[in-house]
């Protein structure tokens, strides 16, 4: 990814990046440590992985994007609402490399937010975000798809140890072997960022995660329930 030459662009220069958009909404945070705050949900048209439990299939082909927006139309909108923190998400939000770093940088600027979380696939390398992005609002919530979503392959362990104490590294757990994968990564690859075990709505009974975090040990290691699937229809959209 080429540097982002400017810190600050003009409004020009955000009405001239365009991204491909599925929707942006308010909800409360439903995962990682800032579930239960309002948010505001910026997702991102397009990803680079087919997880097989994926539940935003609506984000990328064959569906089409719902709109393109400039970054300008885009900081409007989140200025329309009142919370202070913003999930940017998709798809993947940081397949868009500069633009989706001129994305982040203008959201950062917005003096209203002081908490931008990014949820990232795995398969992006956050070293030329972390290189060009400064603002401590900041955040990466990075997920390591394991082997029941059939995307292993194209993770990143390199992400891990550029991961900071602020940033998070979620395990979405199919099943034991998918959570013996994750204690094993994490003990063979050590990171700054909070580990989050969360499990696959459809085939892991939480109360079986949260038994086998307590077999193991696992006393650094946070289960993150995604608490918008308890409160809504885990099918529904938007929320
Ligand atoms: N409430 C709520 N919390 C979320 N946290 C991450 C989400 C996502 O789709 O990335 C999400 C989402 O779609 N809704
Ligand atoms: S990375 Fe996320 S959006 Fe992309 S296929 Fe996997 S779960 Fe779905
Ligand atoms: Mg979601």
């Amino acid at each position: 990814m080429e540097q982002l030459e400017q810190q600050h662009l003009s409004a020009k220069d955000l009405k001239n990046i365009r991204l491909p958009m599925v929707e942006i909404f308010e909800t409360v945070e439903g995962e990682g440590t800032r579930a239960g705050f309002p948010t505001v949900f910026v997702r991102l048209f397009g990803c680079n992985l087919r997880c097989t439990w994926c539940d935003t299939k609506y984000s990328y082909p064959p569906e089409e994007a719902e709109m393109v927006m400039s970054i300008a139309d885009i900081i409007e909108q989140v200025s329309k609402y009142k919370s202070t923190h913003v999930c940017l998400t998709g798809g993947e939000p940081l397949l868009y490399g500069t633009k989706s770093a001129a994305l982040i940088e203008a959201l950062a600027d917005m003096e209203r937010l002081t908490d931008i979380h990014i949820e990232t696939n795995g398969a992006v390398d956050l070293k030329p975000f972390l290189a060009t992005v400064h603002s401590p609002k900041v955040r990466y919530i990075m997920d390591y798809k394991l082997p029941d979503s059939g995307e292993e392959e194209q993770m990143l362990v390199s992400n891990f140890t550029l991961l900071r104490p602020q940033d998070e590294l979620k395990f979405v757990i199919g099943s034991e072997r998918d959570f013996q994968r994750a204690v094993d990564l994490l003990t063979e690859h050590p990171t700054k960022a909070l580990p989050l075990f969360s499990p696959v709505w459809e085939t892991m009974p939480p109360y079986k995660l949260v038994a086998l975090m307590l077999e193991h040990g696992l006393s650094h290691v946070k289960l993150n329930m995604q608490m918008h699937k308890i409160i809504w229809d885990p099918a529904m959209r938007g929320v």
